[in-house]
């Protein structure tokens, strides 16, 4: 998997650090809220794990599971929902946890769809936050990082479902998506390089 990457990006002890700062700012902001993390399958997996437990505070977590489609690296606009949420949110504070923000297309429906469930306050947090003109433009409340506008993978994000066990966030080299990648093809030549 590594020499698949052109440039480390941002480190495990970045991100963590980081991770770290975010807890404390959310601690305080929800300091006797009834606080909901709301975890954007499948990319925010790595991220929700540990900014939970850098939260202090009682607080619930639950999951949706959106899909838009395009091919690999561009989303094509058209989202719709694979998993919900379990249960109403009109009495939550809500906190959305992207891994990455890039057009904003998919947090735009996801903002759309929740705010129709009434619930006390929504926010967002996004780990990343790609530095690109948006297609739709989303309020971010909190974030990690700002990086470049180039293809990442690692710490939950994937290219044709890989790479999301990376410890670290590293910018793919182009040469692994210039052809259409498929995840039996990306296998194929992950085990050629071995
Ligand atoms: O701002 P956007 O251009 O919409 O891109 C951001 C979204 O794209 C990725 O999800 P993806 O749909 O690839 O699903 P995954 O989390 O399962 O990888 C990522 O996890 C964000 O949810
Ligand atoms: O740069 C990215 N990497 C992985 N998944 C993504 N989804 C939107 N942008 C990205």
């Amino acid at each position: 998997m590594h020499q698949d990457i052109e440039e480390i990006l941002l480190s495990e002890e970045q991100l963590q650090e980081k991770i770290a700062d975010l807890g404390k700012q959310i601690t305080r902001d929800y300091a006797g809220d009834h606080l909901l993390l709301l975890g954007t399958l499948k990319g925010a997996v790595p991220f929700i794990a540990d900014l939970a437990r850098a939260i202090e505070l009682p607080l619930e977590l639950d999951y949706m599971a959106v899909a838009s489609y395009g091919n690999s690296t561009q989303s094509s606009g058209i989202v719709r929902i694979i998993k919900d949420l379990e249960g109403p949110i009109d009495q939550k504070h809500v906190l959305i946890i992207e891994d990455i923000i890039d057009s904003g297309l998919t947090l735009h429906y996801l903002i759309d769809l929740l705010k129709r469930r009434n619930p006390l306050s929504l926010k967002v947090c996004s780990l990343l936050n790609k530095e690109r003109l948006r297609i739709k433009d989303v309020p971010i409340d909190y974030y990690g990082f700002t990086i470049p506008d180039k293809f990442v993978v690692g710490y939950g994000l994937d290219y044709a479902q890989l790479y999301r066990n990376l410890p670290y966030i590293g910018i793919l080299k182009p040469s692994v998506y210039s052809e259409e990648a498929t995840p039996e093809k990306t296998h194929k030549s992950m085990a050629e390089q071995k």
